[in-house]
C-alpha cells in the first residue's frame, strides 16, 4: 500500500501519520519519499496518531525498600524513545519517586479531589499533585468504581477539575465480566465514555484506558482480537460523539493481565496505542520490555 502524505502530516525523525483504511492490510507497508529519496526503514502503524504510551499502576503496593530498586530498575533499562512512560506509585511514595526516577519517566497520581482542595480528611488536591511534579492522574479505574463506589458523574468530575487545572487525565472504562455475558461491553463502555465526554474542557491531555474488569488482576488478559474491538469501537463512538480529529488523535490504551508474554501481540492491534499495566509493572525488566513492545508496531517498509 502507498500512503500519501500531505502538509498537516506530522514528522518526528520517522514518525509520520496519516488516515489509512480499516482494517488496513498486515504487514502493512508504506511507500513515500522523504526529501525527494524513498523511505527506507522502518514505520509504525498505529490507528491513533498519538505516541504509544505505557502507564504502570502501581497501585496500593510497594514498600520505601521495593521501590528504590524498582525505580533503580526503571531508570538503567533500556526503553525505546517512541513511547510515553508513565508510572503512578502509591501517595506516599509520589515525591520520593519523582525525586529519584529518571526524567524519561513521568508520574502519575492514581486519584485526585474532585476540586480544590480544603477540610477533606484524607484527600489529595489536584493543586498538590502538580507541587509535586506530578504531570498525570488515573481516573475512573475499576476499583474505585466498583470497591471504593465512585459513579460516572464523580469521575467526570474529577477529570474536568484535573484536566482544567493542567494535569493529564487517564481515564479508566470497562465492562464487568457479567456485562460482557449478557453482550453489554458497547453501551456500559459508551455510557462511561459519555460521562468523561459531557464535562471534559478539551480530550488533549486525557488517554482512555479500556481495562475489561474480569481482565484485571486475574490472569485472564483480553484476547488481542477482544481488546482491538471494544478500542475500535470506542474511536468510533468518540468521532460521532466528539470528532474525527478526537477520534483519531486520542490513545486509546489496554489494561488487564498485560505481561511481558503477551503485550507483543496485543501492541500489533492497530487501535492499541498502548498499556496500564497493574501486576507486571512492578517488575522493572518485565515493565520495560511492555514498554518496549511498540517495535512489535513496527513492520519493515
Ligand atoms: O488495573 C490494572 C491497571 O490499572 C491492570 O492490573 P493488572 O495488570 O494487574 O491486571
Amino acid at each position: 500500500m502507498a500512503a500519501t502524505l500531505s502538509p498537516s502530516h506530522r514528522f518526528s525523525g520517522l514518525r509520520f501519520s496519516t488516515s489509512l483504511p480499516t482494517p488496513s492490510p498486515s504487514p502493512l507497508r508504506l511507500v513515500f519519499p522523504v526529501a525527494g529519496k524513498p523511505f527506507r526503514g522502518v514505520a509504525v502503524c498505529m490507528a491513533g496518531t498519538g505516541k504509544f504510551f505505557v502507564g504502570g499502576n502501581w497501585k496500593c503496593n510497594g514498600t520505601k525498600e521495593s521501590i528504590t530498586k524498582l525505580v533503580s530498575d526503571l531508570n538503567t533499562a533500556t526503553l525505546e524513545s517512541d513511547v510515553d512512560v508513565v508510572v503512578a506509585p502509591p501517595f506516599v511514595y509520589l515525591d520520593f519517586v519523582k525525586s529519584s526516577l529518571s526524567e524519561r519517566i513521568e508520574i502519575s497520581a492514581q486519584n485526585s479531589w474532585v476540586g480544590k482542595g480544603g477540610a477533606f480528611t484524607g484527600e489529595i488536591s489536584v493543586e498538590q499533585l502538580k507541587d509535586i511534579g506530578c504531570s498525570w492522574v488515573i481516573l475512573g479505574h475499576s476499583e474505585r468504581r466498583h470497591i471504593i463506589g465512585e459513579d460516572d458523574q464523580f469521575i467526570g468530575k474529577k477529570a474536568a477539575y484535573a484536566l482544567n487545572e493542567g494535569l493529564g487525565v487517564i481515564a479508566c472504562i470497562g465492562e464487568l465480566l457479567e456485562e460482557r455475558e449478557a453482550g453489554k461491553t458497547f453501551d456500559v463502555c459508551f455510557q462511561q465514555l459519555k460521562a468523561y465526554a459531557d464535562v471534559v474542557p478539551s480530550w488533549e491531555k486525557i488517554v482512555i484506558a479500556y481495562e475489561p474488569v474480569w481482565a484485571i488482576g486475574t490472569g485472564k488478559v483480553a484476547t488481542p482480537e477482544q481488546a482491538q474491538e471494544v478500542h475500535v469501537a470506542c474511536r468510533d463512538w468518540l468521532k460521532k460523539n466528539v470528532s474525527a480529529e478526537v477520534a483519531s488523535k486520542t490513545r486509546i490504551i489496554y489494561g488487564g493481565s498485560v505481561n511481558g508474554g503477551n503485550c507483543a501481540e496485543l501492541a500489533k492491534q492497530e487501535d492499541i496505542d498502548g498499556f496500564l499495566v497493574g501486576g507486571a509493572s512492578l517488575k522493572g525488566p518485565e515493565f520495560a520490555t511492555i514498554i518496549n513492545s511498540v517495535t512489535s508496531k513496527k513492520v519493515a517498509a
